[in-house]
């Protein structure tokens, strides 16, 4: 189980440097910093210190790097803090970025911050390589809610396994257990209608479902049971996405689903009308659902989970980077495409900063040099 202390201040040691991971004082931006697999969340020192930035970017064409105009000091890292924690309304954070920035760490203290700040609070994993098990040290693989013990309000922990809800868009398409297009056509009673249809694709979109989707359908769910009246109490959600490419496509899930099974079902909808009457006369107007209601409604979940993404109100996208070239240059792609898809970003965690210090070792003045190339704070 967990092993947060009362506290939630937890200290071990760096895998890569252990000289400076002495446990230390708290860092104004995220408490508890890095943690290392399968053993405790901790506290780095100041090596590696997150840090909440607003964000205000402008975007530089010639080297096409995110510049953070402002980079906040601790007590303006404090009061973004304030801003996310303060009011009782229930608020959705995705935490998202590229691949290993960090995520699953910040996303976890970020989770622990709030519930050590009275919010009864769910800490979600919709990333396919999990590691919040790992940051928490407790086994959250069940598809259930696991309490993290530790923090003073109630926090819960539940990893979504993206398998299952692939499983879940295949027995939407795949009728009777059987698969491919044909089986889908046939539920929804265009069987004859297959070779016609060949140009559209259908093969391939029932077959691979497109990327995204398995994340998609694990927020749907969340978004399903956090509306039951049992999991009122929730004031602060935070999900752990899965990187940049995942969480792009996801946004632009409704429109694809639209334009491809949205012809079939228009199709569908035609034939329907034209037989429903003889139907109707002999009394074979079934209402099971079939492949199309499932579908229809998948799309109907879809456009939810966009929907709260665009939620000014409840939600906030917050991007997570750290400050390397690269790190950088994909956040400001994500940036600049989540205002495209009108998501609203208005704070960065930079994690991973380097104090400044007169004494690196070899590894630290490596990393330092590599951070300064970045670029990212000006
Ligand atoms: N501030 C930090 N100090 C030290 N180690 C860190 C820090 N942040 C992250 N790490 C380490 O970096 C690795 C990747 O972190 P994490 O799993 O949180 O990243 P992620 O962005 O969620 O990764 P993925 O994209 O693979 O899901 C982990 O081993 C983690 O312990």
């Amino acid at each position: 189980m967990a092993t947060l202390s009362s506290s939630s201040r937890l200290y071990s040691s760096s895998p890569i440097c252990k000289s400076r991971f002495s446990p230390t004082t708290l860092v104004s931006g995220i408490d508890f910093i890095s943690f290392s697999p399968r053993t405790t969340l901790s506290y780095s020192s100041a090596l590696v210190s997150p840090v909440i930035l607003s964000l205000s970017v402008k975007h530089n064409r010639r080297r096409s790097s995110l510049q953070v105009k402002s980079v906040a000091s601790p007590t303006e890292a404090v009061s973004e803090f304030d801003e996310m924690v303060s009011g009782t309304k229930r608020k959705y954070y995705m935490l998202g970025g590229k691949g290993g920035v960090g995520k699953t760490s910040c996303a976890a203290s970020l989770a622990v911050r709030f519930a050590n700040n009275g919010h009864p609070t769910l800490v979600v994993s919709t990333d396919p390589a999990h590691s919040l098990s790992d940051s928490f040290a407790q086994d959250l693989t069940g598809g259930m809610l696991v309490p993290v013990e530790g923090p003073e309000a109630p926090l819960f922990a539940l990893e979504i396994n993206p398998e299952k809800a692939r499983e879940e868009f295949r027995s939407a398409s795949q009728m009777n257990g059987g698969t491919g297009v044909k089986d889908f056509m046939d539920g929804m009673g265009l069987g004859m209608l297959v070779e016609q249809l060949g140009e559209l694709k259908l093969g391939e979109l029932l077959d691979t479902p497109p990327p995204g989707l398995d994340e998609a359908i694990a927020i749907s769910k969340v978004i399903q049971f956090l509306e039951s009246p049992e999991y009122n109490m929730f004031t602060r959600i935070v999900f752990d996405t899965a990187p940049t490419g995942h969480t792009l496509r996801l946004l632009s899930l409704p429109d694809f689903l639209d334009a491809s099974i949205g012809k079939i079902l228009k199709l569908r909808q035609k034939i329907t009308s034209a037989t429903s009457a003889i139907k109707s006369v002999f009394g074979k107007e079934g209402n099971k659902p079939d492949a199309a209601d499932k579908l229809e409604k998948l799309r109907e979940r879809m456009v939810k989970v966009r929907e709260l993404f665009r939620d000014t109100e409840s939600t906030e996208f917050v991007i997570v980077t750290i400050p390397t070239v690269m790190a950088v240059s994909e956040s400001s792609r994500l940036s600049a495409s989540l205002k495209k898809e009108s998501v609203p970003v208005k704070r960065l965690i930079v994690n991973q900063l380097l104090p400044p210090s007169s004494s690196d070792c070899k590894f630290c003045a490596i990393k330092r040099k590599e951070r300064a190339g970045s670029n990212a704070c000006s």
